[in-house]
């Protein structure tokens, strides 16, 4: 008779983004003291999204808990393109600004892909801009995005050695799915990328050592495709009916109870992937702080 498997060791995202916070507040007091000024970070939102006004303040509070000061913007709902460009045009001339990210999604009547690429390449924290895209693609040190580069922290974290690994990254998002295929891609994993066209999906998830989710569909991919042992990292945030009347709750792309039955360890939602996100923004932006003075920041210190 076979053992009962032991459940999946849940990756605690909380907890290793608020090291990795303390950690930057560190460095960015000693960028403080070299260069007489804190690493700036503006945060520009257009319109009330409730979601996207909870995510700004967030970022403003953990800047400012890790000794960077924040620049906020909210501006209505029906500004125009010019104001938003002359806005980042501003931003990218002022020499307080290290970081500057542009709260997504935009408004349907302006357009994200002019936005992102009227950000400095220097200032784009997000990693969003052509130029830092094609600077991942090539090799060359750039911004990577931030939910990805989080992702591959806690995969290191919890794998070491990604070298040889089997991943699957399901979604071919230019934000989260392209850039983390590369990310494993540079650690030597073997990836495929999987999509809404990939035929027998849950066959080429179940070849995989590693699961990255990024699809955005609630709890799509099940317990029962994920190989025994596999690290399963679930970036989906989907709000849902909760069983209480009137009431929402979280899940990720994953069923995360079925799949805990199966995986060796896998990121809860929430207090995953989530929270790494803006600690990665925090450390960009101190990056980008260093680089923009022109002073040394020692490879490997964040
Ligand atoms: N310009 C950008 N826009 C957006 C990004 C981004 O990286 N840059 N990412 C998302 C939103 N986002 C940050 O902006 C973000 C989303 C979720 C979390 C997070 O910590 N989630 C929690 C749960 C939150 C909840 O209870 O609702 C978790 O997963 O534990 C942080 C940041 C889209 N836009
Ligand atoms: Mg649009």
């Amino acid at each position: 008779m076979s053992e009962p498997r032991q459940a999946a060791r849940r990756i605690d995202g909380k907890a290793f983004a608020a090291t990795l916070r303390e950690k930057i507040g560190k460095v960015a007091a000693d960028f403080a003291a070299e260069a007489g000024r804190k690493p700036g970070l503006a945060v520009v939102l257009v319109g009330e999204d409730p979601a996207s006004s909870v995510y700004v303040r967030n970022k403003g509070k953990a800047s400012v808990a890790a000794n960077i000061e924040s620049f906020e913007h909210r501006l209505p709902a029906d500004t125009d393109n010019d104001t938003l460009m002359a806005l980042v045009e501003r931003l990218n001339g002022d020499p307080a600004v290290d970081g500057i990210l542009v709260q997504l999604p935009l408004p349907a009547h302006l357009d994200e892909q002019s936005v992102i690429a009227a950000i400095s390449p220097d200032k784009d924290v997000d990693g969003f801009h052509v130029t830092n895209a094609g600077r991942l693609a090539v090799g060359q040190s750039g911004f990577v995005p931030c939910t990805p580069l989080g992702c591959l922290m806690l995969l290191k974290d919890e794998l070491g050695d990604l070298s040889g690994k089997d991943a699957v990254v399901i979604g071919r998002s230019n934000i989260v799915g392209k850039p983390m295929a590369q990310l494993l891609t540079d650690a030597n994993a073997t990836v495929t990328i999987a999509h809404s066209r990939t035929k027998d999906l849950a066959d080429v998830v179940r070849r995989a050592d590693i699961v990255v989710a990024a699809v955005g569909r609630p709890e799509m991919i099940r317990g029962d495709w994920i190989k025994p042992g596999a690290t399963v990292i679930d970036v989906g945030i989907n709000r849902v009916p909760a069983a209480e009347e009137g009431k929402t709750r979280l899940v990720g792309d994953v069923a995360f109870d079925e799949a805990g039955q199966r995986a060796g360890a896998i990121t809860p939602v929430p207090g995953g992937v989530g929270p790494m996100t803006i600690a990665v923004l925090l450390r960009n932006t101190v990056v980008a702080a260093y680089r923009n003075a022109g002073l040394e920041l020692a490879d490997g210190t964040l």
